[in-house]
Formats: C-alpha cells, sequence, structure tokens
C-alpha cells in the first residue's frame, strides 16, 4: 500500500516518491490531501505533500490591491521549474489564463460544487437580510451580484482565510459570500444559509474545480501518465476549460467582475457567461453551447479545443456588445 506524507523542509528527487506542492492553508491542504491519495492510489507510488508559501499567504494587503494575477500560484510553479515538486495542485480559479513556460495541465478532477454560498447570522438568506445589511466580500463580481439582486446592501471588503472571513459574521458583520467548494472542504457547510444558484448567480471561472499542473517534459511519462489518467474528469475539464478560454479572451482578470456556469447534458457543453457593471445595475449575458465529443474522445485535445473555442466564442459576443466599457476587464483592478 502506499501512503501519503507531509513534509515540512524541502525533499529530493526520487523516482519512486511523487512529491505534491500545495499551499499551506487549511483549504489547500484538504484539496490536495484528497488528490494526493486518488494519486497514490492509482500509481501505486507513495506521496508527499510539499508545503509552500506563496504572495497570497503571506501578504495582508487587500487581494484587489495585490491585483497581480497569480499571486496564489507563483511560488507553486517556481517549485515546478526548480524540480521542488512534481506535481503542483491549484484551486483553478486562481490560475492565471496565460499559458506558463515548461508547464503543462495534467488534469481537473471532479469538480466540487461551483456555486457561491451566503453565510449569514442568524440562518437568513439573502432575501431576509435587513435592509441595509452589511455584507463582506473582497470579489468584485460577488459584490455587483448582490447589490444587483439587493442595491440596499452595504457591500464590504473581505479577506483572510476562510476561518477569518467567517468569524466577521460574529462581529462586524450580517454575512459574507464564499465559495461554497472551499467552506465545503474545510469541514464548515454548517455555516451555509444559502446556495446561490448557478443559473442566476454564476460563480468565478473555474470556481470549485482544481488543476494539476505539471513540469512539461513529464506530463507523457509514467506515473504521471496513469495518476493524470485516473484523475481527470471530461466535464470538469471541458466546463473549467470554457470558462478559462472565456476570461482569457476577454482578457480579464481574476478580480474581474465576470461569472461563468459550464455544464454538459447530454451530447452538449453549455456555456453562460455574465459580465457586469461594479454596481450591479446593469450585466450582459451570453449564452452558447457545443457537441461535444463523448467515450474516449472526451478526455483529448479535441474536447481542450472545442471547450476553448465555446468559450471564446462567449467572449467575442460579450465584446461585441459592449462588456469592455460596461466593466473594468482587465487585472489592473
Ligand atoms: N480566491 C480565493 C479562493 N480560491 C479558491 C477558493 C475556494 C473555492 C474554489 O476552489 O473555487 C477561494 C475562496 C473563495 O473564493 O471563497
Amino acid at each position: 500500500m502506499s501512503t501519503v506524507t507531509r513534509v515540512e523542509g524541502p525533499i529530493g528527487a526520487r523516482p519512486d516518491l511523487i512529491r505534491i506542492g500545495t499551499r499551506g492553508s487549511a483549504l489547500a491542504i484538504s484539496q490536495t490531501t484528497t488528490v494526493a491519495e486518488a494519486i497514490a492510489a492509482a500509481t501505486g507510488i507513495d506521496v508527499v505533500l510539499v508545503t509552500v508559501k506563496t504572495e497570497g499567504d503571506v501578504s495582508r494587503q487587500s487581494l484587489s490591491q495585490l491585483g497581480g494575477t497569480g499571486v496564489f500560484v507563483s511560488a507553486l510553479r517556481d517549485a515546478l521549474i526548480g524540480d521542488r515538486c512534481d506535481i503542483a495542485v491549484h484551486s483553478l480559479k486562481d490560475l492565471p489564463t496565460a499559458p506558463c513556460t515548461g508547464i503543462a495541465l495534467g488534469a481537473i478532477p471532479v469538480r466540487a460544487d461551483a456555486r457561491d454560498a451566503l453565510c449569514a447570522r442568524d440562518g437568513m438568506t439573502l432575501a431576509q437580510l435587513p435592509h441595509g445589511a452589511r455584507i463582506g466580500t473582497g470579489s468584485p463580481r460577488r459584490a455587483a451580484q448582490l447589490l444587483c439582486a439587493r442595491p440596499d446592501l452595504d457591500v464590504r471588503d473581505l479577506r483572510g482565510n476562510v476561518d477569518t472571513r467567517l468569524r466577521r459574521v460574529e462581529n462586524d458583520l450580517d454575512a459574507v459570500v464564499l465559495a461554497a467548494a472551499g467552506l465545503d472542504r474545510i469541514g464548515r457547510s454548517a455555516a451555509i444559509t444559502e446556495r446561490f444558484a448557478l443559473d442566476q448567480t454564476p460563480g468565478a471561472p473555474g470556481q470549485g474545480a482544481l488543476a494539476l499542473e505539471v513540469r512539461e517534459s513529464d506530463l507523457a511519462r509514467d506515473p504521471y501518465v496513469s495518476a493524470f489518467t485516473a484523475l481527470n474528469d471530461g466535464e470538469a475539464r471541458a466546463s473549467a476549460l470554457a470558462e478559462r478560454e472565456l476570461l482569457a479572451a476577454l482578457e480579464a482578470g481574476c478580480a474581474a467582475p465576470v461569472g461563468a456556469t459550464a455544464r454538459i447534458e447530454e451530447d452538449r457543453l453549455r456555456l453562460s457567461a455574465t459580465v457586469y457593471r461594479l454596481d450591479g445595475a446593469e450585466s450582459l449575458t451570453a449564452s452558447v453551447e457545443c457537441r461535444v465529443p463523448s467515450g474516449a474522445a472526451a478526455a483529448s485535445d479535441a474536447a481542450d479545443r472545442a471547450a476553448a473555442d465555446l468559450g471564446r466564442r462567449a467572449a467575442l459576443d460579450l465584446l461585441a456588445r459592449g462588456a469592455a466599457s460596461l466593466a473594468p476587464l482587465g487585472s489592473a483592478r
């Protein structure tokens, strides 16, 4: 039986070991441990978790001030390139859309809940919050969506890890909005008082999905091939890639007020994407779909390309209708 352990310091490359790089937050450790156990089972090889501190973990600045894409990602990618780990596990929504030299996408595993979750005091739903309620979020998309539904709300900036954010509900806020996936993964689902429907309140592109990255030179080598074949999920991959390509083609950063949700129904991949004005008073939605390859072809370059094409189509539609003047899309914000 192969095992999963954690190491503190650096650990050298060994053929009988897969080193998985992860951030050190409770959320990251929880999701990476699940991935690590699946990789150990699929390959029969021992796995160690290597914790890497990222700029996003260290800095106390607000995320919209930190600004640059990839604050949670660069240090993990450096560890891959520097051969300090063999596979890096990221929350896909934190991954910049630009490709990274020397690094390839290995797998996108089964997706967790892509919805946003309201965590309000006294079990309240969004509709039940009192007039002018204080609600915390660091995300311009969530702020716009909240104001769109409830223009009376007092939306406050919020950051820190999940527990820090939840604690604000006991103190100075009536509610916060977080990704349901994060709360579910760290065992805090009980704090959720409402999960917003994806067709009305789409999450961030790629929300709830993980991305496993690997050095390009390892992508077609075992044990990585076995690991990625076992972990990849066709629907998660197609939907997340479509949502990501939408963001890339909008030239939008991770802080852009853009929501997207894709899913496979029968043999169709359907993508719906919305760009919001920051105050939530206006928005634009594009809905597109395409046929997806089924069976073995579902995990192929052709399937990846079909998903990306769909994302691009939605973006072009939104841009043609004025998305870039409706909202600040660039990562400057
Ligand atoms: N931007 C922070 C972030 N990146 C990934 C998650 C967890 C959910 C996920 O995997 O999408 C979160 C927390 C949040 O948005 O509440």
